[in-house]
């Protein structure tokens, strides 16, 4: 087994649609480093899995195509079965690539309270909880839009009560604040 296997920290990231998830997740990996850190997508090994298991042809499944489209409702489907049968189904596929041999792994699209609690019972000492906020009217200018259906899923807003976040960064366009917040998490990562 590789020594860094077991992580010395897991920065799980949660957050509204365009709070600024990704944004803050590549500023966090700018400042640890790419030698140290790595972030890790939940979303990602959904698509890959689901290619494998009916033969279909992975790069099209990413790419905003037709072909995509006559998928997604059965992957959407198939994501939810594998789910309700192992909640942390996902969670084990995206923590089973090279990029976890990092000894910091940036979660940067918590979604659910299973994934929180995969990952706080499976890395207790090193899992940090970290909710991203942002303030409607800047997300609006950053291109949100409510769609029902995805706004008022589950997948986002399974988050928004029930978890006592480690931290919490504000991403309201202050750059002090967001320094501010980015700087606390990374504390109390090296304490
Ligand atoms: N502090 C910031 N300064 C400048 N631009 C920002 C900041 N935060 C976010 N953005 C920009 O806002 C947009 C949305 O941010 P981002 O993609 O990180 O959000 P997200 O929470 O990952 O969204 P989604 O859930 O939709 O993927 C991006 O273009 C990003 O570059």
């Amino acid at each position: 087994m590789d020594a860094y296997t077991i992580p010395k920290a897991v920065i799980i990231l949660s957050g509204k649609r365009k709070s600024g998830k990704d944004y803050i997740s590549d500023l966090i990996l700018h400042r640890l480093g790419t030698n140290n850190c790595a972030i890790l997508r939940l979303s990602g090994p959904l698509k890959k899995q689901y290619a494998k298991d009916h033969n279909l042809d992975y790069e099209r499944l990413l790419d905003a195509s037709e072909y995509k489209e006559q998928f997604r409702q059965d992957m959407i489907c198939w994501g939810e079965e594998k789910r309700n049968q192992d909640p942390g189904f996902f969670c084990r596929l995206a923590t089973e690539n090279e990029s976890s041999q990092k000894e910091i792994w940036i979660i940067s699209d918590a979604r659910r309270q299973s994934d929180v609690e995969y990952f706080k019972e499976n890395y207790r000492k090193a899992a940090l909880t970290v909710r991203v906020h942002s303030n409607i009217d800047v997300r609006e200018q950053r291109g949100f839009v409510f769609t029902q259906g995805i706004d008022d899923a589950e997948s986002e807003c399974g988050l928004d009560v029930g978890v006592d976040w480690d931290i919490i960064i504000q991403n309201n366009g202050d750059q002090q604040e967001l320094d501010d917040g980015i700087n606390k998490l990374l504390e109390l990562v090296s304490s």
